[in-house]
């Protein structure tokens, strides 16, 4: 096993950050788990969240119960793998999964449309793993109800199909114990998006199928070589990351075209993200572009391609890119175990839902409708119709800013477009992509050198959301809404999923408004027919 990584053509800069790390003992210091690192404010947060450290040898003491698991799961039939959870609760699962070709479902949308294709997927084989390691998301908790009301619905024992995983002394924990639910609990000093070698990451991981055993043994392997001076990778990719902001490119493109790794770049986002975008400052990652186009960018491959790369087993680039991202957020100057932010559009959603009581929610009028798409949002008043709107956007983006498209959709509705018989694969690929809103990305990048990003809420909200609102204030916000035909209710609460779905938009909207940023929100009121007009507009500007 080996991983290297490629530093390309800033050499001297990035030599030059490594050189100071070094000269302060950093890198020994980190591997040992020293808290002190990010300074006095920090500290108190850091002590507890440096357990990924060791992850790779205590992740191992899970493995006999994780067996027992896949065992009684096999033996009994369930073979369809739901995994509820948040950010860092299932990011990390989807990538070991999509890497190994095993199939995970995994529910980190309160889009009813979504939920339903997976409630209505095999539900007499199907176990859900429930992971939050708070116990606390409002997401999560919402998955919950409704799979057990399913199963009770269908005459299965819930009890027989739920598993939890979440920290010791969690309100979930509380739940499960009193449902007969089976917990496994994961160590308390690892914070959600450094939990990948944790129960968080195996647990549901090899329920799917996948050899998490062969994880733990890639990153052990590259464990030791963080306390070093020379020939440490997560030392020389954190150097990187650190010399890159520091000579003013924040905005890091993740390629992976030719790896072997399946979608770690959406990890990597949420861990980056989520770590340094704060105080203003914040690194910006950059997923489904194809390369830097300005002075602010710069690009870095998984695999052994291009000038910056990373290339090695998934096991080891975890462990790496959570050791990297915490020497970055030393030279950033920021605490990257917290997420400040993160709680300010959550509480917006609770606001606006208690506020609404049993009314409709404050969605505003539209200040214009175009076909399909309504849309809402401070405009100039000449804007007329939906590509005014688009061009007014693009243009809106400032100098080393970003524009952010925030789909709260169904990821998955592009598939029915995809279904047509016997179709080559190219023709299923143009169905796919001409049905697929994320399409929207490559338009809008191709119209502008500024980096554009792509998000599902809420599941950007637990990653990209905490650089949005407290990284630099340079934005530009399209979020995009749809009307909901099949909602679903969660049983014991006063929403139904389309309702939290809408009051989690227009929570953060709020938030990020409150910026004084350019924020539009284009509402579907036909889901298929919107998403093709969007895209269709988007082609011609
Ligand atoms: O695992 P949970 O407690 O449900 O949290 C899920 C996610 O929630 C928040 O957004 C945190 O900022 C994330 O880091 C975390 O991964």
């Amino acid at each position: 096993m080996s991983i290297d990584v490629g530093i390309g053509g800033d050499a001297d800069a990035v030599r030059a950050v490594r050189e100071s790390l070094t000269a302060e003992g950093v890198p020994a210091a980190l591997a040992a788990g020293d808290p002190s690192l990010w300074g006095a404010r920090s500290q108190a947060e850091a002590t507890i969240r440096l357990g990924w450290l060791n992850l790779p040898l205590t992740g191992r003491e899970l493995l006999p119960e994780i067996v027992n698991l896949v065992e009684k799961a096999q033996a009994e039939g369930l073979d369809h793998v739901v995994l509820a959870g948040m950010g860092g609760s299932s990011l990390a699962p989807e990538v070991i999964c999509a890497t190994e070709d095993v199939p995970l479902t995994v529910l980190d949308t309160t889009d009813p449309h979504q939920v339903r294709r997976a409630l209505e997927d095999r539900l007499e084989r199907t176990l859900v793993v429930v992971a939050s390691k708070s116990g606390a998301t409002i997401e999560t908790d919402s998955h919950r109800r409704i799979y057990e009301k399913a199963f009770v619905d269908a005459g299965i024992d819930p009890a027989d199909r739920i598993i939890v995983v979440t920290d010791p002394g969690s309100p979930l924990e509380q739940t499960a114990i009193e449902s007969g639910y089976q917990v496994i609990l994961a160590d308390p000093n690892v914070g959600g998006r450094y939990s990948a070698l944790s129960a968080f990451g195996l647990v549901p991981s090899a329920l799917a199928g996948a050899d998490v055993s062969r994880l733990l043994d890639d990153a052990a392997a590259v464990r030791p070589l963080l306390a070093q001076n020379e020939g440490n990778p997560g030392l020389e990719l954190g150097a990187l990351l650190g010399a890159e902001y520091l000579a003013g490119r924040d905005k890091l493109i993740l390629l992976d075209s030719l790896s072997e790794i399946n979608g770690l770049p959406d990890w990597i986002e949420q861990l980056i993200a989520e770590s340094t975008g704060k105080q203003g400052k914040g690194i910006l990652p950059v997923v489904g572009a194809e390369a830097a186009e300005d002075d602010d960018q710069y690009t870095v491959n998984i695999g052994r391609d291009g000038e910056r790369s990373i290339d090695g087993p998934l096991g080891a680039q975890f462990l790496v890119w959570e050791y990297a991202t915490a020497i970055a957020g030393r030279v950033l100057g920021i605490d990257p175990f917290d997420q400040p932010n993160v709680a300010e559009s959550k509480e917006n959603t609770l606001r606006i839902l208690e506020e609404a009581g049993d009314g409709p929610l404050p969605a505003g009028t539209p200040v214009l409708t175009d076909g399909p798409v309504e849309v809402y949002g401070d405009l100039p008043g000449n804007t007329k119709d939906l590509a005014d709107v688009l061009t007014w956007l693009l243009q809106a983006v400032p100098d080393r800013g970003y524009l952010a498209i925030m789909a709260y959709l169904d990821r998955e509705a592009a598939f029915d477009a995809a279904a047509v018989g016997d179709a080559s694969f190219e023709e299923l690929t143009e169905a796919w992509a001409s049905a697929d809103v994320a399409t929207l990305r490559a338009l809008l990048d191709y119209r502008t050198d500024r980096p554009v990003t792509f998000g599902w809420g809420p599941r950007f909200l637990h990653s990209t959301g905490q650089f949005h609102k407290g990284g630099p204030a340079a934005g530009t916000f399209l979020q995009i809404t749809g009307a909901v035909t099949n909602d679903i209710d969660v049983p014991d609460m006063p929403y139904t999923l389309g309702r939290l779905q809408l009051a989690q938009a227009l929570g953060d909207l709020r938030a990020l408004a409150s910026r004084g940023r350019p924020a539009v929100r284009l509402h579907l009121t036909d889901r298929i027919a919107g998403v093709r007009h969007l895209l269709s507009v988007a082609e011609e500007l």
